[in-house]
């Protein structure tokens, strides 16, 4: 009972005195100061050395922005974006205009990250991401549709495909009509599973035109 009481309380506390922060394996630390100023709070007679065995009890396994703002929500966050390129050509199948043929862009992929709490490696201390390894994530994925063409599937013939292929062309099949909005959600889909606080994507097919796919 006194047990249970403690790790409701504890956490709870921790949390608006906003004194935690998340780990690379996205586990929510309770620093020793805020742990000790809350059993402080509630028990003023415990002893600096008793502070290990609360610390080692609240570690909590946070995968997601919502663990995030349950535990740590405070009115600040920090977000971070990168960005990426790739030359792809594309169509647009049942498309009544000239971008129902195929044709080119230079798409530019835009991510966006946020966190309630920044991360307290060695290497990452202070970063919410390192910048380093969200572009090479970014970029390794703008290299597998570089120079390709971005087809819907099943809109070319066995036979198109087969001879484009004959003539070793890069071609990347997808299973969406490839527009802008959808390559937005493709490309959150597929980051947001390696890097969870990626909250946003834009993709744009021209300077001027921008789609976004963004969670809620
Ligand atoms: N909401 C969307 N509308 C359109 C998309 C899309 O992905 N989402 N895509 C296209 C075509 O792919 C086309 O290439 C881009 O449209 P458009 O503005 O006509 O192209 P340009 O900017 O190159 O136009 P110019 O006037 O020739 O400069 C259509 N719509």
């Amino acid at each position: 009972m006194f047990l249970s009481l403690y790790f409701l309380i504890v956490p709870v506390t921790a949390r608006f005195l906003q004194t935690a922060y998340i780990d690379k394996d996205k586990i929510v630390h309770y620093t020793k100061e805020a742990v000790m100023r809350t059993v402080r709070l509630y028990h003023p007679v415990l002893k600096q050395n008793q502070d290990c065995f609360f610390v080692a009890f609240l570690r909590l396994k946070t995968g997601s922005a919502f663990m995030q703002g349950l535990f740590l929500r405070g009115d600040t966050m920090y977000y971070i974006t990168s960005e990426a390129s790739f030359d792809g050509a594309h169509f647009l199948r049942n498309y009544s205009g000239k971008c129902r043929n195929l044709h080119g862009h230079h798409w530019l992929v835009r991510v966006h990250m946020r966190s309630y709490a920044l991360q307290r490696d060695i290497q990452t201390d202070g970063m919410l991401n390192d910048f380093g390894d969200l572009k090479k994530t970014l970029k390794d994925l703008c290299d597998y549709f570089d120079h390709s063409l971005i087809y819907e599937a099943g809109s070319l013939r066995k036979s198109t495909l087969a001879c484009l292929a004959a003539e070793e062309f890069l071609l990347r099949e997808v299973p969406f009509r490839p527009t802008a909005e959808n390559l937005a959600k493709y490309f959150y889909d597929t980051l947001q599973a390696k890097r969870s606080e990626i909250y946003r994507v834009e993709v744009y097919e021209t300077p001027a035109n921008c789609a976004a796919y963004e969670a809620q």
